[in-house]
């Protein structure tokens, strides 16, 4: 196997500045075009997800223009979006396509939506049975589950909807139809996912209730442009939480990060293993705290990660479990069955991933155990095309005895274009 080969370093140090938050540069650009008037969007991620965002609201007729990380969008409201000539590419983009989907559930016009191999094997019903309960046409594969989807939108009607597992995805849907539906809506989760929907929508203008695990939105609100600054992203953060952690010598600045509470599951986990990181600088801006992180070296230790922990650091697990395995004695993740409908199925990619590195690590139905050890030999992994274990494998690599060579690193591009770059220079 061929691949990109990742030599270990002993010492890192000085300032990494992580690209910007996946999620949220993926809503500044979906409601900046929902919304009317110009919205300016800063530090925006350049990752292929969020391209696609900008793309398919292209199609839709929204007009925009970025430079280098800077958007704007020309909102002219959703009654302007026109239907779109070709299917639209969410990509590898499970966001892109849930929040598409639920914004364009009111629209008058038929869109099919579509995605890359990975995306096509992903679940939608999750989305499609709230949509099409609340009065959307939609067609599928496999009784309206899998993409290539159809949807022909129209009038909606509010509902209540109880969702049986914690996803911003299937909320932020259900929000998105919901301002565009008579009547009130509103989603309850079983644990607490990621609010930045709520929060930013609140910017755009749009009365958001929410309390707990309930979210409501009356139906008629009206999106106004707005800035938005997106912070550094924490998912990106957490692979050089892990690697500074970890490596023998040195401290790592990472400023400007994200550090909303239903995305800091990461920070918790890592302080819970004995990690030395401090909160430093901490500010809100646009409804999103965000703080610089210093993190040190320090033996960390095994620990159960399950419950309402795992919402806010689903997409860490991969990293996580790399520092498991440097970690004195087991971890255990349960409760995260979700991670088997990601980009890849995260609990058996991360597994064998793992074990093929000499890992002793074992697939549970609903997560991991990894069994720690002093020192990690190193050999080949494939992400298989998935960013995060594209980049997990890279830690690994930098963390390990003789060196990972990771098969398809280029991956890395869906969340963080510049990983290898930065690796590189950290690695000297
Ligand atoms: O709403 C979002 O921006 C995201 C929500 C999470 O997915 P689920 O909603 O499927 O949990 C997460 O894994 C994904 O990377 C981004
Ligand atoms: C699961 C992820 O993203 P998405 O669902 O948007 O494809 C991720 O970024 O790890």
């Amino acid at each position: 196997m061929g691949g990109e080969f990742i030599k270990p370093i002993a010492k890192l140090g000085g300032q990494i500045r992580v690209p910007g938050d996946k999620s949220i540069s993926h809503r500044a650009a979906l409601f900046g075009g929902m919304a009317h008037g110009e919205t300016h969007v800063t530090n925006f991620l350049l990752g292929q997800d969020c391209l696609s965002t900008l793309r398919c609201l292209k199609q839709l007729g929204v007009s925009w223009e970025r430079k280098d990380t800077e958007v704007w969008i020309r909102g002219e409201g959703m009654e302007s979006w026109q239907e779109p000539a070709d299917v639209l590419d969410a990509g590898n983009s499970g966001t892109t396509f849930r929040l598409m989907l639920g914004a364009l559930a009111g629209s008058p016009f038929t869109i099919t939506m579509n995605g890359d191999e990975s995306l096509r094997t992903r679940p939608m019903r999750r989305v499609t049975d709230p949509l099409k309960q609340m009065g959307a046409q939609i067609m599928g594969r496999q009784g309206d589950n899998l993409a290539p989807i159809t949807m022909r939108g129209g009038q909606l009607e509010g509902q209540a909807f109880k969702t049986s597992v914690a996803s911003a995805q299937i909320k932020s849907a259900i929000i998105l139809a919901g301002i565009r539906a008579k009547g009130e809506t509103s989603v309850e989760e079983p644990l607490l996912s990621r609010d930045h929907t709520e929060r930013m929508l609140r910017g755009f203008g749009v009365d958001v209730q929410s309390r707990n695990t309930l979210v409501k939105v009356q139906g008629g609100g009206r999106l106004q442009g707005q800035g938005v600054s997106v912070p550094g992203d924490i998912s990106s953060a957490a692979f050089f939480l892990v690697l500074g952690s970890l490596v023998r010598q040195g401290e790592i600045f990472l400023p400007n990060v994200g550090i909303n509470p239903t995305r800091t599951g990461i920070l918790d986990a890592l302080m819970a293993m004995g990690a030395d990181i401090e909160i430093l600088d901490e500010a809100e801006i646009c409804g999103e705290p965000r703080a610089t992180l210093r993190v040190r070296p320090a033996q960390l230790r095994g620990t159960e990660i399950s419950g309402d922990m795992i919402p806010r650091l689903i997409d860490e697990i991969p990293v996580l479990a790399v520092a498991a395995s440097l970690a004195e004695g087991e971890t255990l993740i349960k409760d995260a069955a979700e991670l088997r409908v990601k980009e890849t199925d995260r609990i058996s990619t991360v597994v064998k991933g793992l074990q093929a590195l000499g890992v002793k690590a074992e697939e549970l139905p609903d997560g991991m155990r990894i069994q720690g050890q002093r020192t990690l030999l190193g050999g080949q992994a494939s992400s298989l095309g998935d960013h995060r274990l594209a980049m997990a494998w890279a830690i690994a690599g930098l963390l390990s005895q003789e060196g990972v060579s990771v098969e398809n690193m280029a991956a890395a591009d869906v969340s963080y274009p510049d990983f290898l770059t930065v690796i590189k220079k950290v690695a000297g």
